[in-house]
């Protein structure tokens, strides 16, 4: 299902399957560290060729137990295993248990004063046991210093980090100000991925990433908010033998002046593309001409002089509307001015449809946010960049700051999307290569381009505005709001992975047909 544990939820998972299956102490993290054995010899096969020489580093906690076991498993196996701890009274009877044990079987056990960063060269594996999601501060000192080492280290030793990268924060992928954290090459981590595997610096301290089974039983969550890795339902997605056009909803893209309609005409197409039965550009006048010689499976109406949106609105088949991409920010009061944008969106969040409010749509809100929230409702999405968010919500963007809150427990983007829809009292996704996106209750997912799913090519001018067609065109089709932000976030993604390099923002809509192919096949 792909749920996301916190700390704190692992732990109660943890508690409830020790308390369940009455595990002896000692047997989760038996199985923690042969998982991670396993995965090391199945990520790198040639490994188990020579005689393989491995630095364990063990922290004061759990985490650290992990280590132990690695290191008796890897000695038992003929490895040449070296163990470096930061303390030789563990902070748990688990952990002293499996240290015993590593002592038993002869492994040798060094301080971590005793290290000498050269060390690392002669080794080719670095099992990184310090800390995992019981990291409470930044990394200093000594151990900040190894970690250094580590990251500098010109030899071909892999690293190989147990549940978390020592030093990031589990909770929200990022790094304690002030703090370091290991690069590895692979990471392995329990029961579920955490969201810091997805969020922030994540992805890129964990190398690649393996979740292994160690018998917690279901990852159904328990009470509290537990987010998700975003997923296509594709039963959902696809459309049944009976319909016609109007029965998969109409959406109704609004566009900017003359010469501004690249935007929205972006969005309509991916609106169409996403299988909205019909997609209407609504425009100034003035703009009538231009689009129409850039359209044809998209209708054009025009605004302005006799017909107002709430005329068009009155169309009760015109199932979502889009507000945001190139509508204006200009000057004055007339089209594509700040001015009309804000009296736009004001009559579409009037007339209760669904909605999505991007781009323009939220700058032109930067001083007015109160306002704004007062009338948004639970069917508005709302897509901001890092940018457009900060607009809106200045001291929760402050939050995510990388110099904010030293000493503190970093925030998670998690956390703060949360917010920013509770606040905003509708569903916000943000964007980035974490998007998040959450509703008004706390539901929440994440749709991350990391791991198998990178897709740097998506940072392309406008890329955001087919985002918003996307799931304008899902609202029109019927999707809930947080449904439609997953699915078209996912289905983002993967049209750019579709079309890999050189990807414009033009390309995305046309891979569709590609990706709704190979999901309806699986
Ligand atoms: N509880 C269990 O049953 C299991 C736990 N597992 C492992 O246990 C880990 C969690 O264990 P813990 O909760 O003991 O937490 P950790 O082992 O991640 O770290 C906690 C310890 O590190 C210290 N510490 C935290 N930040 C520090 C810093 N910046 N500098 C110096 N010291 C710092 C804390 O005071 C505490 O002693 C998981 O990440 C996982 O690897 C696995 O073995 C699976 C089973
Ligand atoms: N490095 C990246 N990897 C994956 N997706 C990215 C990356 N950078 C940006 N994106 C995605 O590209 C889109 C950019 O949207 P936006 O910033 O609104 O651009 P524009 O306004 O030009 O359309 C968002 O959906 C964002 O999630
Ligand atoms: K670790």
């Amino acid at each position: 299902m792909g749920w996301l544990l916190t700390a704190d939820q692992m732990r109660k998972a943890e508690e409830e399957a020790v308390r369940r299956d009455a595990l002896a102490p000692g047997v989760l993290m038996e199985r923690a560290g042969s998982a991670v054995v396993e995965a090391i010899f199945s990520r790198w096969p040639a490994l188990a060729a020579g005689r393989l020489r491995v630095l364990v580093l063990c922290g004061p906690g759990n985490n650290g137990g992990d280590g132990y076991v690695i290191a008796r498993r890897l000695a038992d196996w003929g490895a040449n295993v070296r163990i470096l701890e930061m303390s030789d009274d563990p902070g748990s009877r688990e952990a002293a248990l499996h240290r015993e044990r590593a002592l038993a079987a002869g492994v040798p056990v060094l301080g971590i004063d005793e290290f000498g960063a050269p060390e690392v060269e002669a080794v080719d594996l670095v099992v990184d046991a310090l800390f995992g999601i019981g990291l409470s501060r930044p990394l200093e000192g000594v151990i900040a210093e190894l970690v250094r080492g580590i990251g500098q280290r010109t030899g071909a030793a892999r690293v190989v980090a147990v549940d978390m990268p020592s030093g990031l924060d589990g909770d929200s992928g990022r790094i304690p100000s002030g703090g370091v954290a290991i690069r590895a090459d692979l990471t392995v981590t329990f029961h579920t991925a955490k969201p810091g595997h997805y969020l922030a610096r994540g992805p890129e301290h964990c190398g690649a990433l393996v979740v292994a089974d160690i018998g917690i039983g279901p990852s159904a969550p328990g009470p509290g908010l537990v987010a998700r890795l975003a997923r296509p339902d594709a039963a959902r997605l696809a459309k049944g033998g009976a319909g016609h056009k109007y029965s998969h909803g109409h959406a109704l893209i609004l566009g900017g002046p003359p010469g501004a309609g690249g935007a929205a005409r972006l969005a309509a197409r991916a609106a169409l593309r996403v299988g909205a039965g019909l997609v209407t550009l609504a425009v100034p006048k003035g703009a009538l001409a231009e689009n129409a010689a850039r359209l044809d499976a998209v209708m054009l109406a025009g605004l302005g002089e006799g017909r107002d949106l709430p005329a068009l609105l009155a169309d009760a088949r015109i199932a979502s509307v889009c507000a945001g991409p190139g509508l204006g920010m200009g000057n004055g009061t007339g089209p594509g001015s700040a001015v009309a944008t804000r009296a736009l969106v004001g009559e579409i969040l009037a007339d209760g449809r669904a909605a999505v409010l991007d781009a323009d749509a939220l700058s032109a809100h930067a001083d007015h946010a109160e306002a704004l929230f007062s009338r948004l409702h639970d069917k508005v999405v709302l897509t901001p960049h890092g940018g457009e968010f900060a607009r809106l919500f200045p001291d929760l963007a402050a939050m995510l700051d990388d110099q904010a809150g030293k000493g503190r427990a970093p925030s998670s983007r998690l956390a703060v999307v949360r917010a920013a829809a509770a606040r905003a009292g509708c569903c916000v996704l943000l964007k980035g290569p974490d998007t998040v996106i959450a509703d008004a209750t706390g539901a929440s997912v994440i749709n991350a381009a990391a791991y198998e799913r990178v897709a740097p090519w998506l940072a392309t001018a406008g890329s955001g505005d087919v985002l918003s067609g996307l799931i304008a065109g899902l609202m029109a089709r019927g999707f809930a709001p947080l449904a439609a932000a997953e699915t078209g976030a996912w289905l983002h993604v993967e049209a750019a992975r579709e079309f890999g390099p050189g990807l414009i923002a033009e390309d995305l809509p046309e891979m569709l047909p590609i990706v709704f192919r190979r999901l309806f096949a699986e």
